[in-house]
């Protein structure tokens, strides 16, 4: 058996990941590290490391039905990097990120109204239809 522990999912909160994250960081003496600059570089670093598995592979289907299970395992190490390190960054500089997350998805529901009707542009931007 690894050393590492089984998430309880039903418990995992942005609240969790920001305590275990800041615990992590002091019984380490990592704090002094932590500045806001030094977290958005390594959390940069991490979404590299990210993109690193998706490269020169061409499109993948939804679900990655032909990955080996250690290809994902790795794909969720490095997503859950990304994320750690976002969540430290937001505490780090005072932002309630699960607050500001659902305050933007209103933002994005009222900028993009679900009775409009889109499409994409040939750069696959997204488009409202005039009608
Ligand atoms: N100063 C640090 C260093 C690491 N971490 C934590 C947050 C990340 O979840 C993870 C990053 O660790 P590594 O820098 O060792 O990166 P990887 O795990 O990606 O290893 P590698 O780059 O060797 O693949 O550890 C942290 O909080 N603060």
């Amino acid at each position: 058996m690894s050393g590492v522990q089984q998430a309880d999912h039903q418990t995992v909160s942005l609240h969790l990941l920001k305590q275990k994250m800041a615990d992590f960081a002091k019984e380490r003496d990592w704090d002094r590290f932590h500045s806001p600059r030094n977290l958005l570089l390594a959390m940069v670093g991490e979404v590299g490391e990210l993109s690193e598995i998706f490269q020169w592979k061409g499109e993948v289907p939804r679900g990655l039905p032909d990955w080996k299970e250690e290809e994902k395992v790795h794909l969720g190490e490095e997503l859950s990097d990304v994320l750690l390190y976002l969540v430290r960054l937001s505490d780090i500089c005072g932002i309630d990120l699960g607050e500001a997350a659902l305050r933007k998805v209103e933002l994005n529901a009222i900028k993009y109204p679900a009775s409009k009707k889109y499409t994409t542009n040939t750069d696959g931007a997204v488009q409202m239809c005039d009608s």
